[in-house]
């Protein structure tokens, strides 16, 4: 309410015009082509010779802000939600760094707003499908980006939507809500789901989060773990099988989904796949939305050709409130939350500072991706 009576004087203002920029305690005021005014913060005067980074959020852990603060000049969108697109063009021009999300898309339109000083793209992320690769590469800029430190905490997610969908968490706290629980009591076959014990796991894209979460299932006394991808990895031969893709489909009891988006993997997972799985296959998907065709993944969810799936990730993110995955009762759906401990973060946040200033600073990124 305050910041809609601030926005309306600005905008109102004789002193902004559409292009410039007004002070407010470090605060700076700008508007977009379509009138729209949004705020950034800038970290000094503007007038030094400190290398320029633009930074896409400002709700970056304390500990990588204090990094950047101490060697840059930072321009940071101030709002808790992706700085809207045009709002970026206009402003990232100049920036020797760009901090961003996977919320922002890095293409060739953002890259030519930014110019030629931009040195480095620091994501804030290990997936990197938000990035024109190609084009970056093309132009000699550096990209640092985030491995390992989420690894174990995407891992943890995967677990939680894997048996929040074979145990059917939601529906469960749905019918104790709804009086469903008061109705039906205890019943022989109330509320069943899947079990691990004695499943065969089938891991698709068997990288670090996939080899972490295999780690923590043989906790659960699974039978047997396949694994299907790019290549077999030679130091698992006594842990899982690799085995090709319809195998994976046909043979698994849990599809636990963890690999990259790229264009072989985009929309693998459609009717054809959905029609190789068990009955009571439970479907994980915490890598990518654009890995799955949703569609199909709706169609097999809907008709019980699948028993039930849990995904951290979909198509669009975020979701419409009244999307059909959202009603759907045997489908779990939280809101791309793998990474999100307070631990995997921060040191996402420092690692992707840390990433800055190194290729600024012209030292070796502790996590390169080009
Ligand atoms: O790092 C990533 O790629 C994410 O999806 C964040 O959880």
């Amino acid at each position: 309410m305050i910041r809609s009576k601030l926005i309306q004087f600005i905008s109102s203002s004789p002193f902004i015009s559409p292009t410039s920029f007004s002070t407010i305690n470090k605060t700076f005021l700008s508007s977009t082509s379509n009138g729209a005014i949004y705020s950034i913060r800038m970290s000094s005067s503007g007038s030094g010779t400190k290398p320029k980074v633009f930074v896409s959020r400002p709700d970056i852990p304390k500990a990588a802000m204090k990094l950047l603060e101490d060697k840059f000049q930072l321009t940071i969108w101030t709002e808790p939600r992706p700085v809207p697109r045009d709002f970026l063009l206009q402003n990232v021009g100049g920036s020797d760094a760009l901090y961003c999300l996977i919320t922002d898309k890095i293409d060739k339109e953002l890259l030519d707003a930014a110019g030629p000083n931009l040195k480095v793209i620091g994501t804030m992320s290990v997936g990197h499908d938000h990035i024109d690769m190609p084009e970056v590469k093309k132009r000699g800029i550096q990209v640092g980006f985030t491995p390992n430190v989420l690894t174990n905490a995407t891992a943890e997610t995967t677990l939680a939507v894997l048996l929040a969908a074979s145990r059917r968490m939601f529906e469960a706290r749905e019918e104790l809500l709804n009086g469903g629980w008061a109705k039906s009591a205890w019943g022989p076959e109330y509320l069943c789901g899947q079990e691990l014990t004695d499943s065969t796991v089938g891991i698709y894209g068997m990288g670090r989060i996939g080899q972490a979460v295999m780690k923590r299932l043989k906790a659960f006394d699974v039978a047997k773990f396949l694994y299907s991808g790019r290549s077999a990895k030679p130091e698992l031969k006594d842990e899982a099988n690799f085995v090709d893709f319809d195998t994976l489909c046909k043979e698994s009891d849990f599809v636990i989904v963890t690999c990259a988006l790229t264009p072989e993997t985009k929309e693998i997972f459609n009717e054809r796949a959905f029609s190789l799985m068990k009955p009571n296959c439970v479907f994980v998907n915490t890598s990518r939305g654009g890995t799955v065709d949703q569609e199909a993944l709706i169609k097999a969810l809907k008709t019980n050709q699948i028993f039930s799936a849990g995904l951290d990730v979909m198509t669009p993110e975020p979701l419409p409130l009244d999307h059909e995955l959202t009603k759907i009762r045997n489908c779990v759906v939280v809101p791309h939350i793998g990474s999100a401990t307070y631990k995997a973060r921060t040191d996402m946040a420092v690692t992707t500072a840390k990433n800055i200033i190194a290729a600024l600073e012209g030292t070796p990124m502790p996590a390169k991706l080009c």
